[in-house]
């Protein structure tokens, strides 16, 4: 068994703060100047980074039990307590039980319409010709379709109550995670007031929704069915805790990923007009007039080849990471119990290593979400195994649907003045200072 090659550091942080000033160059650094694993510390938490597809692989399918999902998540626990993205063992699987049915490939297909039809109540308020802030567009959108999809509730015209208060809690979270020495959450600091009062706010409004729903007719929904499910021993139903924790993280796991990928994607076609125009090609022959429903995606080829590939340039879980609960070998090195894995699928899909002119936008390269001869796990904006994302095919279906309906109604231009866009790597990957773009009616 060998020993992980370690970077050295003289500083007691190690390389946080390298990597704190900016992960993704830091992370890219690394895989340009090693191979297959190497590590590095965050004070004294020594974190390793896999560098190849089959150690990927280990870590999330074949040894899974010998992982836990790692710090930033245990973090995330204040604010999402039990839910299916934070626990772990037996309280997940039998989660993971309970929600798959929502997320089947059958179940999704009566999202559709929704998904649709709320886009084209968002961008009917659209002006000919104004600039918008289209990053903030898409988290809105994308938080309404959660928010009907599966909780049956209407956002339409109360997103500031929900919205404004998950920016925030996103925002707090992601500097807890980044900081070595932060405020209890106790402490009454200017920072801890804000997010309580988030959560507050976002709680108010969740457990309204259980409450009513409780003295209300069963609905179809996910809520509906967490409600009805019963624990196979105690034939015990889910709490309100339980319930607010699963609505909590559906919210927040939905629609920020998904709106990130379509500000991506709407970015990589305004620098792309050849790839635009064979995108609206597509669209008005497959839709022409009609609405976009569940039919029309085995026709929007291109439309979602393009989806998948700027899942790849722009993977909005960019870094994910577990801690090893157990001693464990992973391919021929050892990791000790305690240590973290890193895997970057942004690195991971930017690699010449597996993807030709891989830092070129090619949605042509995709067939059915792969790419021949890629080797699995070089590619992986879902993750992968047991806790592959849950809601992978409503994401890819919502981005679908949305971007057809969008391109069949407007023309879309980066601002002019637009400041240079780059990422801004936090829990998930956003566009830095936002994305603004021209809408242009079509005629
Ligand atoms: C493009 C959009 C999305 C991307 C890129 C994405 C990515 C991911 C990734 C990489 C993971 C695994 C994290 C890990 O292993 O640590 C994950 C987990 C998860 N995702 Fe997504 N996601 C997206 C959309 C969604 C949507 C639409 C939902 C729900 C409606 C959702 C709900 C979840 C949940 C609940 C988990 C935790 C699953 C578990 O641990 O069992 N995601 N997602």
């Amino acid at each position: 068994m060998l020993e992980v090659k370690g970077l050295a550091s003289y500083s007691p942080l190690g390389h946080l703060n390298e990597f704190r000033k900016d992960p993704i160059y830091f992370l890219s650094e690394l895989y340009r100047n090693h191979d297959t694993i190497v590590s590095f510390r965050f004070a004294h938490r020594k974190m390793n980074l896999l560098l190849e597809p089959d150690l990927i692989k280990e870590v999330l399918v074949t040894k899974q039990y010998s992982f836990h999902k790692s710090k930033p998540f245990q973090e995330m626990k204040t604010l999402l307590g039990e839910g299916l993205l934070t626990s772990e063992d037996e309280v997940h699987m039998r989660q993971r039980r309970l929600i798959q049915p929502s997320f089947t490939k059958q179940h999704i297909q009566s999202y559709a319409k929704d998904m649709t039809l709320l886009t084209e109540e968002f961008i009917c308020s659209w002006k000919d010709g104004e600039e918008r802030l289209i990053s903030r567009d898409m988290m809105e959108l994308t938080l309404a379709i959660i928010a009907k999809t599966m909780f049956s509730m209407d956002l339409s015209q109360g997103h500031d109550r929900v919205g404004k208060h998950f920016d925030i809690i996103m925002e707090i979270a992601t500097k807890r995670i980044r900081s070595v020495l932060k405020a209890p959450l106790k402490l009454n600091t200017p920072k801890n007031k804000s997010l309580s009062e988030a959560i507050k706010a976002i709680d108010k409004v969740l457990y309204e929704m259980i409450e009513k729903r409780n003295s209300s007719e069963t609905k179809e929904d996910l809520l509906g069915l967490l409600m009805q499910a019963r624990d196979e021993e105690s034939n015990e139903g889910m709490t309100n805790q339980q319930l607010r924790d699963e609505a909590m993280t559906i919210f927040l796991a939905g629609h920020e990923t998904t709106a990130n990928a379509l500000s991506w994607c709407l970015y990589l076609l305004s620098q792309h007009p050849d790839k635009a125009k064979l995108l609206y090609e597509e669209v008005d022959r497959v839709l022409g007039k009609k609405r976009a429903d569940y039919q029309s995606m085995k026709d929007l080829i291109y439309t979602q080849q393009i989806i998948w590939e700027s899942l790849r340039l722009y993977p909005p879980a960019w870094l994910i990471s577990r801690k090893a609960i157990e001693d464990v070998s992973i391919g021929d090195f050892r990791i000790q119990k305690g240590e973290t894995v890193m895997m970057s699928s942004y690195i991971m899909q930017r690699s010449e290593r597996y993807f030709s002119h891989a830092e070129e936008f090619l949605p042509e390269r995709f067939k059915n979400g792969k790419v021949e001869g890629v080797p699995e796990y070089a590619y992986f904006p879902f993750g992968g195994g047991p806790r592959v994302c849950i809601g992978n095919h409503f994401a890819i279906m919502e981005a679908t649907l949305v971007l057809a309906t969008v391109v069949q109604h407007y023309t879309i231009a980066l601002a002019p003045n637009h400041h240079k866009l780059e990422t801004e790597p936090l829990i998930t990957l956003r566009p830095k200072d936002g994305l603004r773009m021209i809408v242009k009616k079509r005629k």
